[in-house]
């Protein structure tokens, strides 16, 4: 039954913010009908302007406030929330922790879950932690501009300063965008599918120091290529592989499926836990370095392992996991659906000199699923998957295979709690408290770690 919504749009109100969502917005509610509020903290009372009325819930803007919580960081740079980089900034970090660690107990609370989850991990300094930077290039009145789009949509704020990111990295940035302005290279138009350089991308190793730029382009070669090329490798001296990847096509997908190297390797190197890793362009490596150590310890720790368990790293990308697991395990088989990281992997397992893993290119559900049919018996199953979590089949396959143990690693815990529910169904139950780890400090994703042991 469609409700009337008890305010119109423009309408201007005074409200206590009762909530913050998931995305980190403030909530009012007007006789129980929900108001979005972005820049708006639990306990503040302000005057707002309704800006969007659905049936069963609407957005306003905050204008005045007549109180402020004790929790808010003033002085903040509105562009990092208008552009989604930072839309938590204006939290305090404990409050930023306690706000995730809520987010995890509530979905599970809602689900009629009783779960307990412990105070969130976070870091000492959490500003300009991320290793990877991938920023859209547009030109602006008749100028090549880097920056980042402000949120929902494809407006480009040109930035400099990232906050959130490794500042060599934020420099580069800089510095090749002063390149493909000094050789004329334009950058490409979404509307007419024209131009060329569509997106830069920037890693960086935390401990090696290697930088990767790759050049995300429409055309197959770049204009001055050489030239170009040149100049970001002498005036970037940590610079160890120039990378170009093809993606011709009109889409929102960033990469393309081509990938040449320009200069120097296909790959940088960097360690994590004391264990060496290749990084190809394409394959997926945590942003947080120092949050990951922590992350996959506490992975490690949770699977108790002696030396003789068979392990299944499922959703394993480059072989992080897998490797640091593999010291403690009899065997290890990993499975992701990127080649390239799996190519990674076992150049990784190579290099750490681990010949106890197996890795296999497929989707993890129709890998699972063929294990389980040859008969593999895993003591320990570690799933880490993306943002949609877990195909049911996956876990049916999990469960016929028995591990005494499941690792669940997650950065959404809206999915987490759909799947533990699958995984009690078939005859599994969390045990210990669910751990946050704050991989993503002022935002509001969530990385958790859970373990659900065989009843
Ligand atoms: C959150 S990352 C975790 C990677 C790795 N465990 C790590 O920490 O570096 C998720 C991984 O799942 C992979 N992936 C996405 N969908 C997949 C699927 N259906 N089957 C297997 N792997 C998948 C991605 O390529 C990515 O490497």
């Amino acid at each position: 039954m469609k409700t009337k919504a008890p305010v119109a749009k423009n309408e201007r109100l005074d409200v206590t913010i009762a909530d913050l969502t998931y995305q980190g917005m403030g909530v009012a509610k007007v006789d129980d009908f929900p108001l979005f509020i972005e820049n708006a903290l639990p306990g503040e009372e302000l005057t707002i302007q309704v800006t969007k009325v659905q049936s069963h819930y609407g957005f306003a803007r905050a204008i005045a406030w007549k109180s402020e919580s004790p929790d808010r960081v003033k002085d903040v740079d509105k562009t990092y929330r208008q552009t989604g980089i930072a839309p938590l900034q204006h939290l305090a970090y404990p409050a930023q922790l306690k706000f995730k660690q809520h987010q995890i107990a509530e979905l599970f609370s809602k689900d009629h879950q009783d779960v307990d989850v412990a105070p969130t991990l976070g870091m000492e300094n959490p500003t300009q932690y991320r290793n990877k930077a991938q920023v859209p290039v547009r030109m602006i009145k008749g100028q090549l501009e880097t920056g980042f789009y402000r949120q929902h949509s494809h407006d480009l704020i040109p930035l400099t300063d990232f906050y959130i990111q490794d500042p060599a990295i934020d420099a580069a940035i800089v510095k090749v965008r002063d390149f493909l302005r000094q050789f004329e290279i334009p950058a490409y138009n979404e509307i007419s599918d024209k131009g060329v350089i569509r997106n830069i991308m920037v890693r960086r190793g935390y401990y090696s120091h290697e930088m990767m730029i790759v050049l995300i382009s429409r055309t197959q070669k770049l204009p001055s290529q050489a030239q170009l090329v040149d100049q970001i490798h002498q005036a970037l001296p940590e610079v160890t592989s120039i990378v170009l990847n093809v993606n011709a096509k009109k889409t929102n997908v960033i990469m393309g499926n081509v990938t040449r190297t320009l200069y120097g390797k296909p790959t940088i190197e960097d360690s994590l836990l004391g264990l060496t890793f290749a990084i190809s362009a394409r394959s997926f490596y945590q942003v947080n370095p120092q949050q990951t150590e922590k992350l996959y310890q506490m992975a490690i720790d949770k699977a108790g392992l002696t030396g003789e368990e068979t392990v299944i790293d499922a959703y394993c990308g480059i072989g992080t996991i897998s490797l640091a697991l593999a010291k403690h395990a009899k065997h290890v088989y990993g499975v992701d659906v990127v080649s390239e990281a799996i190519e990674d992997a076992k150049v990784n397992a190579q290099k750490n000199h681990l010949s106890n893993v197996s890795f296999e290119t497929n989707k993890a559900e129709f890998q699972m699923a063929k294990w389980q049919e040859d008969g593999i018996k895993p003591d320990v199953v570690v799933v880490d998957p993306p943002r949609k979590g877990l195909a049911e089949s996956l876990i049916d396959s999990t469960a016929k295979m028995g591990p005494k143990k499941v690792v669940y690693v997650s950065c959404n815990p809206a999915t987490l709690v759909r799947d533990v529910a699958r995984f009690q169904e078939l005859g599994y139950d969390i045990d210990g408290p669910i751990q946050p780890v704050d991989q993503f400090p002022q935002t509001p994703h969530v990385e958790s770690v859970t373990v659900l042991v065989k009843k």
